[in-house]
């Protein structure tokens, strides 16, 4: 996970030399059918962060992202991007901005070339700085090798990479990344975040939707989580983790609901943890967090031991965003929606006895 300062110096189209790259303040969008599918968003993203906006399926991302992007009106609140309206100065907001969206725009009859060049026109680069802007994008998505050949023989990560160079053909100081790696496999998704970092350490300010945690977690300086349309949390990954508190002790109970909900019951009410230790059971046993779970973990073990409770093992790790996004709405990611490969920051694994 990276933590470094936002730059300032990311983009100034409106020439003050200050001011955010959105702002956004009561947003609300409900569409023709009576879904409120925005509800009264708050967000500030300072230039040159990049900024992660992270939330289950449903829970208003693209809605959200759509209203930054003039591609739906806000039905309630203000927004400002890059320094102007998106009500009144809808067209220097849209030049001022890359939008891939969650489909790729990509014309699979064109090469990578061509959808560029094309990308190119479309949004008025002059003819005398095409040739030049097309070939360091193709370096950038690492196309190069492949610019003369058609979009249709290329990877679902390879056309990604495609869409995201054509999103930021004009040079825009904020680029609007929708689920940008949905349905890649880890090692296209991977290619694709260094290619976005390479981007944000440029200055370019970046807003990335995902419903990955490890994605945000990577990738972004600062997250706010939505569900149901409303901001329910926001802070960097670590802020957000260290708000769990402590540690998590996992431990294994092979014996079933009752000798699980026993256990459960020791932990909380034992002389083991102070009375602020969150007691959870799970699929095979129960975890606990704790400030102190690492040191008091042995003890747990003795106590169940002595209460006839077997343990098959125990695990100590730091808090991930998985554990953030439990504790913060009560419900874990669509498992499917969660990469295969989690970060690790697990402690070493102790089987007890
Ligand atoms: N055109 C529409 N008309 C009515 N309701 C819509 C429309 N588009 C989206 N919705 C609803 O608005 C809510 C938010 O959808 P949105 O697509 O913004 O969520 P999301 O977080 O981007 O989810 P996903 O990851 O599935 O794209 C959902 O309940 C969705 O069904």
């Amino acid at each position: 996970m990276r933590e470094r300062t936002p730059r300032t110096d990311g983009g100034d189209p409106a020439g003050d030399g200050r001011g955010d790259a959105i702002e956004a303040s009561g947003v609300e969008l409900t569409y023709a059918d009576g879904t409120e599918a925005v509800k009264g968003i708050d967000l500030s993203v300072p230039k040159g962060e990049f900024f992660g906006f992270l939330g289950p399926n449903g829970a208003g991302k693209t809605t959200t992202i759509k209203t930054f992007a003039t591609l739906l009106s806000p039905t309630g609140g203000s927004i400002t991007v890059n320094g102007y309206d998106v009500r009144d100065d809808a067209r220097r907001v849209r030049e001022t901005i890359g939008y891939m969206a969650q489909e790729t725009s990509v014309d699979e009859e064109m090469t990578a070339r061509e959808n560029i060049r094309f990308a190119a026109r479309a949004y008025g680069v002059p003819k005398s700085e095409r040739a030049a802007r097309i070939d360091e994008l193709l370096d950038l998505v690492d196309l190069a090798d492949v610019a003369d050949k058609r979009a249709s023989e290329f990877s679902g990560g390879m056309k990604k990479r495609l869409d995201a160079a054509t999103a930021l053909v004009h040079s825009p100081p904020l680029v609007f990344l929708d689920e940008p790696t949905t349905g890649l496999d880890p090692k296209a998704r991977n290619r694709l975040w260094e290619y976005f970092e390479r981007i944000n350490e440029r200055g370019t300010t970046l807003f990335l939707t995902t419903q990955y945690l490890e994605e945000a977690d990577q990738l972004c300086d600062r997250i706010s989580v939505i569900l149901d349309g409303e901001i329910v949390a926001t802070g960097s990954p670590m802020e957000l983790k260290r708000r769990v508190g402590g540690e998590i002790l996992d431990v294994e109970i092979p014996d079933g609901d009752e000798a699980r909900e026993r256990a459960a019951e020791i932990a909380r009410t034992g002389d083991v943890f102070d009375a602020d230790a969150d007691v959870a059971l799970t699929d095979d046993g129960i975890s606990v967090t704790a400030e102190r779970a690492r040191q008091h973990g042995t003890d747990l073990l003795v106590t169940l031991r002595d209460a006839g409770i077997t343990v098959t093992g125990f695990n100590i790790r730091a808090p991930t965003l998985d554990d953030v996004f439990l504790a913060i709405t009560g419900e874990e990611l669509d498992s499917e929606a969660q990469s295969a490969d989690p970060a690790d920051v697990t402690g070493p694994e102790v089987t007890a006895e």
